[in-house]
């Protein structure tokens, strides 16, 4: 998979060269590219952004720019025509809710372009654009809070993205049992050693040996916490999955 990032704060993204990431893009996994908006400009002050139409605090990001930066890293344009796999991704408090379902749906793509909005946002008429002409745009929120920027929202939805590829992560099996996997619950609560902590024990269970009781205490306290913590979640369940013991939680 590629990914291009434009920002106009490219060290925010530094972080994307550390851990597992860094090793998928190392290993030819992840081709991922950071790019400056301001490599765009024109003007000698390398200018991103102007006053916005109908009055109002703040600054809005110029729709010019960033048309001649997406059709850039987007492959619009150029000899080879328009890459038909770029998915134009606009992190915004006023985006569509970004949950792990997207993350799968957005690790499918081949390439994915990611456009850090500043200031009061990027003029409307960018994502306008994109839709028109055949590129899929998504306008994605992490969350209902609101940052001074696309970056930070940008690293989570990389990171959430990248661990889907085959190969970032060790162990895929992994990625079943997590919050919000494949069974729809919230992870069950983990221990290690030693058995007994300032006087805490590790539940009976898990050292017991026994699989099948261990696996079973698993999934009810997966589904305690999913019940107790996000009962929004309980009521998307597959119930025809639960057994009568499941609902006696
Ligand atoms: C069309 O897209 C835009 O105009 C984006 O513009 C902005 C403006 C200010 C801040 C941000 C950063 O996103 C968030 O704050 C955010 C994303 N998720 N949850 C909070 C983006």
């Amino acid at each position: 998979m590629r990914i291009d990032v434009v920002t106009i704060f490219p060290d925010y993204l530094s972080a994307l060269d550390l851990s597992l990431v860094g090793k998928a893009r190392a290993s030819g996994i992840l081709d991922l590219r950071v790019h400056d908006l301001r490599d765009w400009t024109t003007d000698r002050h390398r200018t991103v952004d102007d006053t916005p139409f109908g009055g109002g605090a703040g600054m809005v990001m110029r729709p010019d720019v960033w048309g001649r930066a997406i059709d850039d890293v987007s492959g619009r344009g150029s000899e080879r025509g328009a890459d038909q796999g770029a998915h134009l991704l606009l992190p915004t408090p006023s985006g569509d809710t970004f949950t792990q379902r997207t993350a799968e749906r957005l690790a499918e793509a081949d390439h994915l372009v990611v456009a850090c909005g500043r200031y009061e946002g990027i003029d409307a008429r960018v994502a306008e654009h994109y839709r028109a002409t055949g590129t899929t745009v998504s306008e994605l929120s992490i969350g209902d809070y609101v940052l001074n920027g696309g970056e930070v929202a940008a690293l989570v939805m990389i990171e959430a993205v990248a661990r889907l590829l085959p190969g970032v992560v060790g162990n895929p099996h992994s990625l079943v049992e997590e919050s919000h996997g494949a069974a729809g619950l919230l992870e069950y609560p983990v221990y290690t050693k030693p058995p007994t902590w300032a006087e805490h024990d590790v539940p009976d269970v898990l050292l017991s040996g026994h699989h099948a009781r261990i696996e079973r205490w698993r999934r009810d306290e997966a589904l305690r916490r999913t019940v107790v913590r996000r009962p929004d979640m309980v009521e998307a369940l597959d119930v025809a999955g639960l057994d009568a013991h499941d609902l006696q939680v």
